[in-house]
């Protein structure tokens, strides 16, 4: 069905970026993170009080948010998780879920039914969305939808203030194009993340609703409060129903010939295919709602008033940052749509050649989309799937099956988060890796942050992060490299700035990426295989236009000098703009942190 809705503006990073770059400014966010905090806390698994550990680098350096969370879990804890002795935090869901289907089966339909949008913030092919709605067509009742706004939830995952504004821009679109259907979206504000279930349940009461649903998130925090929102709603007779819509094959599908998941991506991404063109149903569009009965707006005539929230002030951005993200950044599905769409035109054919090259510009930029569920990735294999000649993921232009095979990582990193759930909490993957003595140097970590690191290609990518809430694939796994294995730095603290400050955070894809660089994770780079800062920048950045573009500072640099301006007789240049030296020597970097990793590890390298 054609979209009704036009771009508002012209189209964000990709098209703007080498244009008009001069009037840029810094979004106004958190300074890095300095490495002390004090003070008791609440751990909200035991419900007891505990001091900071101050003995523990990691809570002396903010990596841990002790105000929302137990310390980082033992390395003994992970082993049972590995060896199948505690049931995943999914699992326990699904048991639920099944154990329940029987008798939320037989409860009659309410004077309404309710969808709870969370980050899947569109209208177009949304599995729970769609479900809600046919249940209310069947039963002949409206459907409502609600979203809860929770200062405290973006706190405690460290939603980045630009995304926090995404989302609401988004939800104002929402707004719109469901009251053409007369279906209200009614925003709600809980202060507290722990207050959603009985705000939920009270709302449903209140509405007379007797069915809930909601597509599934993966991190383990989602999974349980879902868990017991499925035995909450039960006692007081509403069905709450949650289904998968985030991943195109849902966590647990695929299992090696050991019947266990994969921990290498090669051969998972095969199975994924495999799998798809087995059912391809996995693909198909959800049908969109229909319009609501004619009596609705009578009956829950508030709910169509309410207006969207601004900002929460631990999230808000300056009234000139705001404008300028909604120039940057479009929200709503429409947008995301049509920036697909131009892409599968445009783009999508040489992108196996060029994603690699962070001036070409050449890539969707779409995971802001992805990441707010304003576009399914199966919206996008489907897409991409149908403008290849071959009508399937693999075979055919190189362009689409690479493309293809990007999204498909989004999938990796969530099946690896359900059944590896250790790593939200702290640990890597490779959760031996914890013993590696990383450095917790503010100095250093200050300088990465703000792309004052004297590495051109680093600090072009830092500084793209903190304009514009994005930094470009090839970038992100340098600087991640960089943090880890030249600075030596502790990769949380990275991890945690990148969500801090990415418009396109996702818990899974961040923390796999993290882990890929930093060689703590699943399918990592092996640990010895280091980034050497100024190869890559001379490899993806050939004519330094990446670099001149984001540091003003080396805008009159000519030629190579540009990738190492102190190196190659453009120190004049760089040091009267203020540019400045390198702040570590990459050979001796690379030693020390070979010797670190594998006094850290041992002889273990699996
Ligand atoms: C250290 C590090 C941190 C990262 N953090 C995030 C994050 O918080 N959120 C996020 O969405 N991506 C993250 N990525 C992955 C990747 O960098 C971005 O998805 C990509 O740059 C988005 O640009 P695009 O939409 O133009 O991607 P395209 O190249 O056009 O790819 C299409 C889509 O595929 C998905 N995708 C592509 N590459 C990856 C990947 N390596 N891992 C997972 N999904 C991928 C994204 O949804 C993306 O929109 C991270 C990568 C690294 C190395």
């Amino acid at each position: 069905m054609p979209l009704k809705r036009k771009t508002l503006s012209s189209a964000p990073y990709a098209d703007s970026a080498g244009t008009k770059s001069n009037k840029r400014s810094k979004v106004s966010q958190p300074a890095p993170q300095a490495f002390q905090r004090s003070g008791a806390t609440h751990d909200n698994l035991s419900g007891g009080h505990r001091q900071f550990d101050h003995s523990r680098p990691e809570e002396r350096s903010g990596i841990v948010q002790r105000e929302f969370y137990p310390p980082e879990m033992s390395n003994e804890r992970c082993a049972m998780y590995n060896a199948n002795e505690i049931p995943r935090p999914i699992e326990v869901l699904e048991g639920t879920l099944v154990n329940t289907a029987a008798e939320r089966a037989k409860i009659k339909a309410g004077g309404a039914v309710v969808h709870w949008f969370k980050r899947d913030l569109r209208l177009r092919d949304n599995r729970g969305l769609s479900l809600a709605a046919a249940k209310a067509k069947e039963n002949g009742v409206p459907l409502i939808c609600i979203f809860l706004v929770s200062p405290q939830d973006y706190q405690a995952h460290l939603t980045s203030a630009s995304r926090v504004d995404f989302e609401l821009r988004t939800l104002k679109i929402m707004k719109e194009d469901l009251a053409a259907l007369d279906i209200p979206l009614y925003v709600d504000t809980v202060e507290k993340k722990k207050e959603a279930p009985s705000r939920l349940i009270s709302l449903m009461e209140s509405w007379g609703v007797k069915h809930v649903f909601c597509n599934l998130e993966y991190e383990v925090d989602e999974l349980r409060r879902e868990e017991k929102l499925v035995k909450m709603c039960l006692d007081k007779g509403i069905a709450f129903e949650a289904v998968h819509d985030d991943v195109v094959v849902q966590p647990g599908a695929l299992r090696t010939g050991q019947g266990k998941q994969y921990a290498v991506y090669s051969p998972w991404y095969r199975a994924w295919v495999a799998y798809i063109h087995a059912h391809p149903e996995l693909l198909q569009e959800s049908e969109k709602p229909g319009k609501n009965p004619s009596d609705t707006r009578n009956k829950f005539a508030g709910l169509f008033k309410g207006e969207v929230p601004s900002a929460p002030s631990n999230k808000r951005l300056s009234p000139e940052d705001q404008k300028r993200f909604e120039q940057l950044w479009p929200a709503g599905e429409h947008e995301a749509f049509q920036r697909l769409g131009r892409f599968l035109t445009e783009k999508i054919g040489r992108y196996k050649d060029t994603r690699n090259f962070p001036a070409a510009m050449s890539t969707a930029v779409v995971s802001v989309h992805h990441s707010a569920g304003t576009l399914a990735a199966r919206t996008s294999v489907r897409m991409a799937r149908d403008v290849n000649s071959t009508k399937k993921l693999d075979g055919g232009n190189d362009g689409i099956k690479g493309w293809i095979s990007e999204v498909a990582w989004r999938d990796f990193y969530k099946h690896v988060l359900t059944n590896w759930p250790y790593v939200c909490m702290y640990k890597p993957f490779k959760y031996k890796y914890t013993n590696i003595e990383w450095e917790y140097n503010n100095d250093h970590f200050k300088a990465w942050c703000e792309g004052k690191t004297g590495f051109p290609i680093v600090d072009a990518s830092m500084r793209q992060l903190n304009t514009i809430g994005y930094m470009h694939n090839r970038c992100r796994m340098i600087v991640a490299s960089f943090l880890a294995k030249d600075l030596l730095l502790d990769w949380r603290l990275g991890e945690r700035y990148f969500m801090e400050h990415l418009i396109d955070g996702d818990f899974a894809s961040n923390n796999g990426g993290w882990g890929f660089s930093a060689s703590t994770g699943v399918d990592p780079q092996p640990y010895f295989r280091i980034f050497n800062p100024l190869l890559q920048s001379e490899k993806f950045d050939v004519d330094g236009e990446y670099i001149r573009k984001w540091v003003e500072e080396l805008r009159d640099v000519e030629g190579k000098a540009v990738h190492d301006p102190y190196g190659r007789g453009a120190g004049n240049i760089a040091k009267k703009n203020g540019y400045p030296k390198p702040i570590v020597e990459h050979s001796q970097c690379r030693d020390r942190a070979l010797a670190r990793y594998k006094a850290g590890i041992g002889r273990d390298t699996a």
